[in-house]
């Protein structure tokens, strides 16, 4: 018995930057439920102001619970990060290939492994090809399908060799990436006219922060007016984290104090990329958990500040999922589903898993397009969705 019939037994189925602070009135405790908090405007004043964050930071008591996060974790991490590879000459496909090393690799040992085993193409056969594909992070139900599918091809009854095999499970799983992604839209929409704002939504650490770094960073690049929204208020490191990556983007800045509202951040953003005509503001909210009912509220209320704002946006909220955390990564998506109208995935981390069947899993299972996927820590590494690339990354030299 595979370790995975446990499963299949329920089978039926610019330069300078601008960085501006916003600050409760008198001190640093959280404002919940006032939208329009009443917030004091400081000049901006880059490095003095991120220093004063940081001394506000320091006010949490020593060794405080705060939800989860103690003092130690609330300490600002800063980080090298490169966005110097902008220019590099290499091609899409390169990127995918590289980022996709891990997956291929692994897949195609567990490929090797599995045609190592078999002889004939018999019912064992079947059972041991889905529990490889499942290990794989394709998803059961996508599992399944690729076998069922299987077992009616012809071709494959007819295969003389493991090549030949091979090659006809490598078509179905190519076939079948290609057709779950028929009618999926996975550009990016902008306003016709106006800001259009793109909010990020996902638990903590799956790289939303970082993800929005390497966006403003390609925008940028474009001739966009970007600005970014440090609206995760909640961890210290956060809002320095981005104000770090505005400062290498060479693009500008709103930030809160820390604990102050989140839509006390976004308000004053969109105000100003209204005001100042920007192009795109990114909004970066703290990781939450989906199931936590205050900070689904506190999401819920961003949005609602966005839209009074401007009626249209946002223009996309997008969930950034990591796919390191295989099949996990799908039940965030579906509870986030559940409470914001999410209109895509961002697919990180791609680069450190070998479980980058997980894409298929995401298309089949969730019915939301995967906008982009993060194959490596720069700049560059961030690259928009492109289905037929991905199969290639995936499945290059598994058939000679
Ligand atoms: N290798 C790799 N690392 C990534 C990628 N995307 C993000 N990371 C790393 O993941 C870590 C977490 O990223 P953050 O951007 O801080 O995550 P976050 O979602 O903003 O985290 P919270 O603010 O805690 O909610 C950082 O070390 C990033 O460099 C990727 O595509 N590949």
């Amino acid at each position: 018995m595979g370790l995975f019939d446990i499963f299949r037994k329920k089978k039926d189925t610019k330069t300078e930057v601008n960085v501006e602070i916003l600050y409760p009135q008198g001190e640093t405790a959280p404002i919940t439920d006032n939208e329009t908090a009443e917030i004091v405007k400081k000049a901006p004043n880059n490095i003095q102001q991120t220093n004063e964050l940081k001394d506000q930071v320091d006010l949490v008591p020593k060794n405080s619970d705060v939800e989860g996060q103690t003092k130690n974790e609330l300490k600002p991490e800063t980080k090298e990060i490169s966005v110097t590879d902008v220019s590099e000459d290499i091609t899409e496909t390169d990127h995918y290939e590289k980022g996709l090393e891990k997956s291929r690799q692994s897949f195609g040992e567990k490929l090797n492994a599995f045609f190592a085993k078999f002889r004939t193409v018999d019912e064992d056969f079947f059972e041991e090809l889905e529990d490889t594909l499942i290990q794989a992070d394709v998803g059961y139900q996508v599992a399944m399908r690729i076998s069922d599918e299987l077992r009616n091809e012809a071709k494959l009854q007819k295969a003389k060799n493991k090549n030949d095999l091979k090659r006809v499970i490598v078509d179905k799983l190519i076939e079948i990436y290609q057709s779950s992604g028929n009618g999926e839209d996975n550009t990016m929409h902008f306003a016709p006219e106006g800001p259009t704002i793109i909010l990020f939504v996902g638990v903590n650490g799956v790289g939303k922060t970082t993800t929005i770094g390497k966006l403003a960073n390609l925008y940028h690049q474009q001739d966009k007016k970007v600005l970014l929204a440090a609206a995760d208020t909640f961890r210290a490191g956060a809002t320095e984290q981005l104000i770090e990556w505005a400062n290498r983007d060479h693009v500008d800045i709103v930030t809160g104090a820390a604990r102050v509202d989140p839509a006390s951040v976004v308000f004053d953003a969109v105000k100003k990329a209204k005001n100042e005509n920007y192009d795109i503001l990114f909004v970066d909210t703290a990781g939450r958990l989906q199931n936590n009912v205050n900070l689904m509220q506190e999401l819920a209320k961003m949005k609602r500040i966005i839209t009074r704002e401007l009626p249209q946006a946002p223009h996309e909220v997008l969930i950034v999922l990591d796919a390191t955390t295989g099949q996990n990564a799908i039940q965030q998506a579906k509870l986030f589903k559940e409470s914001t109208d999410v209109t895509g995935i961002v697919l990180t981390k791609l680069d450190g898993t070998a479980k980058g069947g997980i894409v298929l899993a995401i298309r089949d299972e969730m019915h939301l397009p995967v906008k982009w996927v993060g194959l490596g820590e720069k700049a560059s590494d961030l690259r928009p969705f492109m289905p037929e690339e991905f199969v290639k990354g995936l499945y290059k030299g598994l058939i000679d």
